[in-house]
């Protein structure tokens, strides 16, 4: 009797049990960014290419197939993740996108980041095959600067604006405009985005991006972001907090501004809940780490994905960290003399 009790509460908890990728930080993954190809029809200034080693040189025949990409998140999604995000590049280089997102398992959320070039032929298709949202890079209203920034040819900033439409058309909201902040370039623009947003009446957010400094030469671009912030706030009507990196969101003047800050935050990166997968099938734990990815282009049982996703996801630590200040840190010493000193008394005695 004792026995059959104990047997049918062990089930009971196993059933219980939720399947979970927590890494050894206690951050549970509950997102895979995953990167689709390394080329791209831009040149930004700026581009980190999602950690890869540089842009449009990855080949084309070593992207991931269709198969292995399902193959990995459909694994993952046993594991309680529930969305992703394709980046890249260019993620609509893919003339199989649409194949990629029509053999995903039910997710809650499958959204890509684009710059847009691209969008105007293919949101609707993309719509149909299974994209929840985009997000679209749009640094400047201006298409000289537009052209500075990206290297685009004159008419490139005219084509994302329509490709934006097109988007909220075929139901890809909310579109997010992802604007990375440069100093002395577009810093005093944002306004005019908001100015921008404001039409779409809530089906477009403007997504403001501190700079992370991938180089020495972007150093000059970079703004105070906590200034900027602060002011956000005090203009905003409303500040909401995503469980995400823990961003927040200002409402002003009806619109939804969004505010990326990568850069030294810890807080940001204590609620980093994605891991990366790379253009050639290999998982990477950090955006900026690039010495302890998985590859995982071999794989060919759901048994040896969840092996390689378990030990990414083991790899996994936050990259900025809170730094000690000083007085903890001399009180930490001092507690730590006094505990050699009372350690020593006591052998004495
Ligand atoms: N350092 C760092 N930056 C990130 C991370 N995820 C996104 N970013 C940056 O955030 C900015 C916006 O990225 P998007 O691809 O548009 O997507 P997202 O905002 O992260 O995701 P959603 O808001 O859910 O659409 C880009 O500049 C990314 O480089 C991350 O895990 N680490
Ligand atoms: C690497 S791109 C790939 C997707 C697509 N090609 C695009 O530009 O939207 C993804 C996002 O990262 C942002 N990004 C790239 N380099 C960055 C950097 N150094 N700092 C902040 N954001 C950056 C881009 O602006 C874009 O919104
Ligand atoms: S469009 Fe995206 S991937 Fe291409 S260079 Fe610009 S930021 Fe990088
Ligand atoms: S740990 Fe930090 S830097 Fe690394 S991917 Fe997560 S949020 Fe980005």
């Amino acid at each position: 009797m004792k026995d059959n009790n104990s047997g049918k509460s062990s089930l009971l908890r196993e059933e219980k049990e939720e399947k979970i990728l927590v890494d050894p930080y206690g951050r549970k993954v509950t997102g895979l960014r995953i990167s689709i190809t390394d080329r791209c029809n831009l040149s930004c200034m700026y581009c980190h290419n999602e950690g890869a080693d540089c842009c449009s040189c990855g080949p084309v025949g070593h992207e991931m197939s269709p198969e292995l990409i399902c193959g990995i998140v459909r694994e993952a999604a046993k594991f309680g993740v529930s969305k992703i995000k394709f980046s890249g590049g260019e993620p609509l280089f893919r003339k199989d996108f649409e194949d990629i997102l029509a053999c995903l398992p039910p997710l809650k959320e499958v959204s890509a980041t684009t710059n847009g070039i691209m969008l105007e032929k293919r949101a609707k298709t993309l719509k149909a095959a299974g994209l929840d949202r985009v997000n679209v890079s749009l640094d400047t209203l201006n298409s000289e600067k537009y052209g500075k920034i990206t290297g685009a040819p004159p008419g490139t900033l005219e084509k994302v604006i329509k490709g934006i439409d097109s988007a909220v058309e075929a139901g890809l909201t909310p579109v997010k405009l992802n604007m990375v902040l440069l100093k002395g370039i577009n810093d005093n623009e944002i306004d005019d985005m908001m100015d921008f947003t404001r039409p779409y009446k809530g089906k477009v957010i403007l997504q403001l991006i501190e700079l992370m400094n991938i180089a020495p030469e972007l150093s000059k671009y970079t703004i105070d972001s906590k200034a900027l912030e602060k002011s956000l706030e005090e203009r905003a009507s409303e500040v909401r907090v995503r469980h995400l990196h823990h961003r927040k969101k200002y409402i002003i003047n009806g619109v939804e501004v969004e505010f990326v800050r990568p850069m030294d935050n810890s807080e940001f990166c204590a609620n980093c809940s994605r891991l990366r997968i790379t253009a050639d099938g290999k998982l990477k734990p950090c955006l900026l780490v690039h010495d302890n990815l998985v590859d995982a282009r071999e794989a060919k049982t759901p048994e040896e994905i969840e092996k390689l996703l378990r030990l990414a996801v083991s790899r996994r630590r936050p990259y900025y960290t809170p730094i000690i200040g000083i007085e903890e840190l001399e009180k930490k010493r001092r507690q730590e003399k006094y505990i050699k000193r009372s350690k020593n008394k006591a052998t004495e005695k």
